[in-house]
């Protein structure tokens, strides 16, 4: 109970921390800080990360906690070896105890706890043999052992969530066991190891470049950043020879295509963009060069003057590109938008969508659609109205392009690309997570947009809300992409969407409705949090899609493990993660009756915006120095509860 858990973190303060914890005997342990406690009645967290403590812990303080979820003492002077009854703490997910001076051996009972799911005991004086009951520990995630002084040969781990493993710096030898070997190098630096992704071992065939390929997978089979190994393994002859044959092979096609194209010169003057389709990402100044030899560039007529509110039209020959007024945007025609050079920027549900640097500077984002089976008319009609929405949280439409063989949307640029880029693209180093605060703002920002195409009548949805649909402006201004094209797609468009954000009662996906865009919007939101992608594939595996995960987790109630580590590292805003958390719950329930409307999404997450940006600044005025880890928050305030809808 908490009065024996409060005895056992005295008993902790006595050996370790006399002068540094300023615990006030007479008020709760769940007061104190760095104590979490769970409905005032146990401590779930001790979180003392760097507050100098020192010395040795005894048997009978940390290992009374025996409700203890979180267990944080890195970056202190602990020493000594860890006590035996630690193996009884079998709640525990978060063991960090890197960075003291703890030695002796790593307690074999380590193996015991069935929920650990982070282990990191780097920076200590640990010695002797990996405990190979830590191979029992099948929920982890993260197991760090990076300088010590351990040595013999690793168990065979065989753990299937293993994402993060470290041994370099310690006397460990032998033969990285296989289920390891797909970590990169710097797992293992600085020991005596040998296999791959380090030299063969005696008496091992040293693996070849083709053999590399397909097994240089995670052991969950989908972590490509395990690959990179030290990236200077040397080719064979047969490679550099597939190499030239290849090449040769290439240019002669690329050749080929460049003369059949000069050719084709005439035939059709959007016919430029199968060419970029063709090339991919590859630069354009060719493509352009294709298009000026097609004819197509030479006398432009430049940009044209454009009335604010009515279409215009601007001319080329028989085509026409039909503005959308009222924003005082530059005006280019056709032929700007065919002398530019374009790259693609991916393919989506509806088409290709295109990145054109125009010759006048602009750069907008062309959607060329595909399977679009409605009349010219009816095209027109319905591309109107989308231009129509005007609202700075909608990717604004500025003009279209109708012929036969041929339907453009022209869109602004989004320069950040992405959120699903963003949030998922760019795991290595170099890489900027996303803030708090800063996704705080996307999730109100396209909340406000999704209402806003809400608000125009309880027929308007928007059909597709997922992560690649919310682009980004300079400073994260986040807006929603590809409204309305529901309604301009044929039944073949639909197939390609993303179940992951689907309403369970969404059968058909041209089908849908703004409570089904609720429950994509709660799913966004947890992609936000969690910072997992819905279609994740270790997700799926167990065919579990991002709600039913979250709920799962939250049910067993380790709410903190829920969060994308990149966040943890924000201090004071727990609560407010936790109500978002609870907010995404609730627009992802199973009945689209018990979800909430989006002017009700939109107010609590202004709430808990304006909360962000208080955060903010206290964090911008305090003096901020400690080092945070995954997993980790400094904060002592309670994670709160989330109830299940
Ligand atoms: N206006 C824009 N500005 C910048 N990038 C854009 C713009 N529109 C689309 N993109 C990028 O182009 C890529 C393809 O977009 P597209 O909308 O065609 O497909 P999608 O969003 O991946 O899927 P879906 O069609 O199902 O929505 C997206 O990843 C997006 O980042």
């Amino acid at each position: 109970d908490l009065a024996a858990d409060g005895a056992a973190l005295l008993a902790l303060r006595a050996a370790v921390g006399r002068t540094v914890l300023p615990w006030n005997a007479s008020e709760s342990p769940c007061f104190w800080h760095g104590v979490t406690c769970k409905s005032s009645s146990r401590v779930i967290a001790l979180r003392l990360p760097g507050v100098g403590l020192i010395g040795s812990i005894p048997a009978a303080t940390v290992g009374n906690l025996s409700a203890l979820r979180i267990l944080s003492l890195r970056y202190n002077g602990l020493s000594g070896s860890l006590p035996p009854d630690i193996s009884s703490l079998t709640e525990l997910r978060n063991l960090y105890l890197h960075q003291n001076r703890f030695s002796g051996a790593i307690p074999s009972g380590l193996g015991s706890l069935g929920k650990l799911v982070r282990l990191d005991l780097a920076g200590n004086q640990f010695s002797g043999a990996i405990p190979p009951e830590l191979t029992n520990l099948t929920r982890l995630r993260v197991l760090n052992l990076e300088s010590n002084q351990l040595s013999g040969e690793i168990p065979s781990f065989d753990l299937p969530d293993l994402r993060q493993f470290n041994v370099s710096f310690n006397q460990v030898n032998g033969s990285i066991p296989p289920k390891l070997r797909t970590f990169p190098a710097n797992s293992f630096l600085s020991t005596g190891l040998c296999g791959r992704p380090l030299q063969a071992c005696p008496g091992e065939i040293a693996p070849s470049p083709a053999a590399d390929g397909p097994t240089a997978q995670g052991p969950a089979g989908e972590n490509p950043s395990r690959e990179d190994g030290n990236g200077k393994k040397k080719l064979s002859g047969g490679a550099i020879a597939g190499i030239a044959i290849g090449s040769v092979v290439v240019v002669l096609i690329l050749l080929v295509l460049l003369i059949l194209l000069c050719r084709k010169n005439g035939k059709s003057k959007t016919s430029s963009l199968d060419a970029v389709e063709a090339r991919g990402k590859q630069p354009e100044a060719a493509v352009a060069a294709a298009a000026r030899d097609k004819g197509l560039g030479e006398g432009g007529s430049g940009m044209s003057a454009t009335p604010p509110t009515a279409p215009s039209v601007a001319s080329a020959g028989a085509k026409k590109l039909v503005f959308f007024g009222g924003s005082g945007a530059t005006l280019f025609d056709l032929e700007d938008l065919l002398r530019a050079s374009a790259e693609v920027l991916g393919k989506g549900t509806f088409g290709t969508a295109y990145k054109a640097v125009l010759e006048i500077g602009t750069t907008v984002a062309v959607k060329r659609l595909k399977d679009v089976t409605l009349t010219e008319r009816e095209f027109r009609e319905k591309v109107e109205l989308i231009g129509a929405m005007n609202h700075p949280n909608i990717v604004p439409l500025r003009a279209y392009y109708f012929s036969k063989d041929e339907k453009l949307l022209v869109y602004d640029y989004m320069s950040l690309g992405s959120l699903s880029a963003v949030l998922h693209g760019n795991k290595g180093s170099g890489r900027t997570p996303l803030s708090w605060e800063t996704r705080t703002g996307i999730a109100l920002a396209a909340a406000r947009g999704i209402e806003y195409i809400h608000s125009n009548g309880p027929s308007y949805s928007h059909g597709n809300i997922k992560s690649s649909n919310i682009l980004l402006a300079k400073s994260y201004e986040a807006r929603i992409s590809d409204h309305g094209l529901a309604l301009l797609a044929g039944p073949a468009s639909s197939s390609t969407r993303v179940a992951g954000y689907r309403a369970p009662e969404v059968t058909d996906p041209r089908r849908v409705s703004q409570k089904a865009d609720v429950y994509s919007f709660g799913v966004l939101l947890l992609e936000l949090l969690t910072g997992k992608a819905p279609a994740q594939a270790y997700l799926n595996e167990e065919g579990i899609d991002l709600p039913r995960w979250v709920q799962s987790v939250v049910r067993e109630e380790w709410t903190a493990e829920v969060f994308d580590p990149e966040l943890l590292r924000y201090q004071n805003v727990e609560e407010d993660m936790v109500r978002l958390l609870q907010l995404a719950i609730d627009c992802t329930a199973h009945f689209p009756d018990k979800r909430l409307s989006m002017p009700e999404v939109v107010a609590q997450i202004e709430e808990v915006r304006s909360s962000a940006l208080k955060a903010l600044n206290q964090d911008q005025q305090s003096d901020s120095t400690g080092i945070v880890e995954e997993g980790d928050g400094h904060s002592s305030r309670r994670t709160g509860s989330i109830t299940q809808s």
